[in-house]
């Protein structure tokens, strides 16, 4: 598959990053990690338990519009893209932007950030990433998945409809 272009996208804990990278490794292209391109001071904020704004997102959605582009041939990004608006800075940049939401409730959210030792992201922000996270259900070139399932099957899930949408 060809200069695919998709967003594994949803909450803290949700799975992104083991999901991303076994995706990025089944389409063969490159792993774009969205927490490694946060500014120092959205990692500190968060690290001292503040939500992030939409302020402080912006810059860091701009350069992950930017990273995105600097793919041609196809990427994986990992972003939580919580709100419409963020998804439509990305979909500017690829305008036939894919997401792959990894949706889970925020008890079992907060099960795994909280049994997470070696990661800067507190549990006490669970709950403002539900507070900020605007459902992408409906919008064009949306998969929603469960979380819960197994990661493989999670990305042979997403493989199946990216297959199935490059056939369109
Ligand atoms: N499908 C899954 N089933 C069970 N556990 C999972 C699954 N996906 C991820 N996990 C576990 O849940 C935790 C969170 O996963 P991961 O770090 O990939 O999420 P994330 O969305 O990237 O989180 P963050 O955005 O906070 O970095 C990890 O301990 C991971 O091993
Ligand atoms: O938009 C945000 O609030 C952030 O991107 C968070 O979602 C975290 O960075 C991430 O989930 C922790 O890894």
């Amino acid at each position: 598959m060809n200069r695919v272009h998709v967003v594994i996208m949803g909450v803290a804990g949700c799975g992104k990053s083991a999901v991303g990278a076994l995706l990025a490794a089944r389409l063969g292209v490159p792993l774009i990690e969205g927490d490694d391109f946060h500014p120092a001071a959205n990692i500190e904020k968060m690290r001292q338990a503040l939500p992030l704004d939409d302020n402080d997102r912006a810059g860091w959605l701009a350069r992950l519009a930017e990273e995105l582009c600097a793919h041609p041939g196809g990427a994986v990004l990992t972003c939580s893209a919580l709100k419409v608006a963020y998804r439509v800075r990305l979909r500017e940049a690829v305008p036939d932007l894919k997401f792959v939401h990894l949706a889970l409730s925020q008890h079992q959210a907060m099960e795994r950030v909280a049994s997470r030792t070696d990661h800067f992201y507190p549990p006490s922000l669970v709950a403002s990433q539900f507070e900020a996270l605007q459902d992408p259900a409906g919008e064009p070139g949306v998969l929603v998945v469960d979380a819960t399932a197994h990661v493989a099957r999670l990305v042979d899930q997403a493989v199946d409809w990216l297959g199935r949408a490059a056939e369109r």
